[in-house]
């Protein structure tokens, strides 16, 4: 540490090195968390992707015999067992309410279009 530097900052040399340590650290250990986050979000992508997968073969199965877009029935039981699930996992059951009713709104909306597309082979036909 240069005479300026001690000045500018107020450490002696043996403090900012110190201090270099704790930066070095504390970047490395962001970078490990990063990576962790990324690992999860590329995770939660290919889970959402194969939801979908499963969600789309509903919609035509359900556009096919003429059944409706939304159960709501059903969604009061996932959104239950949701709950129950967050709440052990320490989750904000909230939280995770919010995000499965988000992705349902999403299905129901996928649903919609299905039924307004022509029927596959074997389903019932229009009117
Ligand atoms: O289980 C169904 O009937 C679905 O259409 C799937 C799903 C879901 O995404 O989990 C979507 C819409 C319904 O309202 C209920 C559940």
């Amino acid at each position: 540490m240069t005479r300026s530097e001690t000045e500018r900052t107020g450490q002696s040399g043996q403090a900012a090195q110190g201090d270099d340590q704790t930066h070095e650290a504390v970047r490395a250990e962001l970078t490990a968390l990063r990576d962790s986050i990324d690992n999860i979000d590329a995770a939660v992508v290919h889970m959402l992707a194969e939801r979908f997968k499963c969600t789309q073969r509903v919609g035509r199965l359900k556009a096919d015999h003429a059944l409706p877009p939304a159960d709501p029935a059903r969604e009061a039981r996932q959104i239950a067992r949701l709950r129950e699930l967050a709440q052990d996992a320490k989750l904000d059951p909230a939280f995770a309410e919010k995000l499965l009713n988000f992705i349902i709104a999403e299905v129901i909306r996928h649903h919609e279009q299905i039924a307004g597309e022509a029927p596959t082979r074997g389903g019932t036909p229009p009117d």
